[in-house]
């Protein structure tokens, strides 16, 4: 066994042995390649004890990227070119060809890496924290570094389930899927609640990241609520995440919406006022009665970062397993008001880019759907035409790339309503402009457009969904 201390340097000998054997696998000539695709989708370089082992698994995996094969020749350039480091690595590389694993054995010692990398990291990170603490350290920013780091090790776990890299696996599962939906009559994963928007997107996957983009006002509120009651009602458990109003705020608003979906309409506004009949006080508590059965839970914490929602997320999704429910869908409201991890020093664009693929992964880590809401800039209100496009979103960070679907909600009521306003307190006022835009308003009022722009497995097209503002509600057209 090779074990000198450039390469050497982790007391782990077992983790050594095992992240030799790795990158041995990666040497044998007729197998090299196959070894790569095994390990490239789950280990990476800085899961290795040691930089120089990172490194010599960096220039394996990109010669045999480039050459298709790899030799002590090709490999020399790429590797490091301290001093130390060449006297040793040809050793090295014998020890790791000596001992390399089989195909059919790599998947446990890419297991036992990982295992090890996460061990390092969170002891690192509690003995960085007490002695910090034992200093007089904030505990607070401790927590958040202990959060995070457990969220790492937690997620690797979730993404090293077994059978995820099986080609043939994932063809049974997908076929399964599908004989699934035909025998169900296309009933999706985790429904939308919304027939016309399951239609057009064949629902929600477990992973999938949603995005409901809009200017503010246009309902992705509203929308949200209205999607998260609906997939609880459906079986799928639904964790809203609202930074933007307060648990009651929703809540008031969720009931509301409930109680008015086929009957009068009850306005969350003069309820929150106090003004309200004796039928619609009953109404409302029947329908808080229903609500109460469903797997929903509303987060308004203050200022939670992707980590912490992973983490609560994780808690509210075992919860739910305990009583008996899936948790299917994790909403967020909005992305504008996530906090960034400091890392970017206030660049926005690049900080909202951490943060939407943080909430790719939170999705894919915990096999939920995670929907986000997005706030899009003023230059939407700009052109003539005010539905957004997918270039709207080319300020907002990656979201347009992370995400599998890009909703925009659209009301065209909103803006009819302002064109009225505006031409009511014209001078002059048009009676006949004013006739039209009357109509303009009567006719949209209860309309709210949902313009699938970007659909990762489906086609885009355009949904029209009954809305009552006032009361929250948001339902299929059909019945009005
Ligand atoms: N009683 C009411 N009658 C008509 N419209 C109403 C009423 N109450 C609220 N609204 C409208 O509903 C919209 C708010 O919906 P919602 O909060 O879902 O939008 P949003 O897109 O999330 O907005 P924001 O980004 O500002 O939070 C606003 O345009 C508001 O004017």
């Amino acid at each position: 066994m090779f074990a000198e201390p450039a390469i050497k340097r982790n007391p782990d000998q077992a983790a050594f042995e095992c992240e030799l054997a790795v990158i041995g696998s990666l040497l044998v000539p007729l197998t090299g390649a196959e070894a790569a695709g095994i390990v490239r989708a789950r280990l990476r370089p800085e899961h290795f004890s040691d930089g120089a082992l990172s490194a010599v698994y960096r220039a394996v995996l990109d010669t045999l990227d480039q050459r298709g094969c790899v030799s002590l020749a090709l490999l020399k350039p790429r590797l490091p070119s301290d001093p130390e480091f060449i006297r040793l690595w040809p050793g090295f590389m014998a020890s790791a060809a000596a001992s390399a694993a089989t195909v059919y054995d790599l998947p446990g010692y890419v297991d036992a890496v990982i295992q090890a990398a996460n061990r390092r990291m969170l002891a690192q990170a509690a003995s960085d924290t007490m002695t910090a603490l034992r200093a007089g350290a904030d505990p607070t920013e401790h927590a958040r570094l202990l959060i995070e780091t457990g969220d790492a090790v937690l997620s690797a776990a979730e993404w090293s389930r077994p059978s995820n890299a099986s080609l043939g696996d994932a063809i049974d599962r997908a076929l399964n899927d599908a004989e699934q939906r035909k025998a169900n009559g296309s009933v999706p994963a985790i429904s939308w609640g919304l027939t016309d928007l399951d239609r057009q997107t064949g629902g929600l996957e477990p992973g999938d990241y949603a995005v409901l983009a809009g200017r503010p006002g246009m309902g992705k509120t509203a929308l949200m609520i209205a999607i998260m009651l609906a997939a609880a009602q459906r079986g799928s458990g639904s964790v809203l995440f609202s930074l933007e109003m307060k648990t009651e705020q929703i809540a008031l608003r969720a009931v509301c919406a409930w109680a008015s979906r086929w009957g009068e309409p009850i306005d969350f506004f003069e309820v929150r006022q106090g003004r309200y009949t004796s039928d619609e006080i009953r109404r409302l508590r029947e329908a808080k009665a229903e609500l109460s059965s469903l797997p929903v839970r509303i987060d308004s914490a203050a200022g939670l970062s992707v980590p912490e929602m992973t983490a609560r997320a994780r808690r509210y999704r075992d919860d739910f397993a305990r009583k008996g429910h899936r948790l299917g869908i994790v909403g967020v409201d909005y992305i504008g008001l996530v906090p960034a991890s400091g890392r970017y020093g206030g660049n926005r664009t690049n900080e909202v880019g951490e943060i939407s693929a943080g909430l790719k992964r939170l999705g894919m880590a915990l096999d939920v759907a995670c929907v986000a809401a997005s706030q899009l800039s003023r230059q939407v209100e700009t052109r003539d035409n005010k539905r957004p496009m997918l270039s709207d979103l080319r300020d907002s960070g990656t979201i347009e790339q992370d995400a599998d679907l890009v909703l925009f909600p659209y009301r065209e009521s909103y803006y009819a309503a302002k064109e009225l306003e505006k031409l009511r307190a014209a001078p002059n006022a048009d009676q006949a402009a004013i006739m039209d835009a009357e109509q303009t308003a009567m006719d949209t009022e209860n309309v709210l457009e949902v313009a699938v722009e970007k659909q990762r497995q489906g086609p885009t097209g355009s949904v029209r969904l009954f809305c009552n503002m006032g009361a929250g509600v948001i339902r299929d057209r059909a019945g009005c």
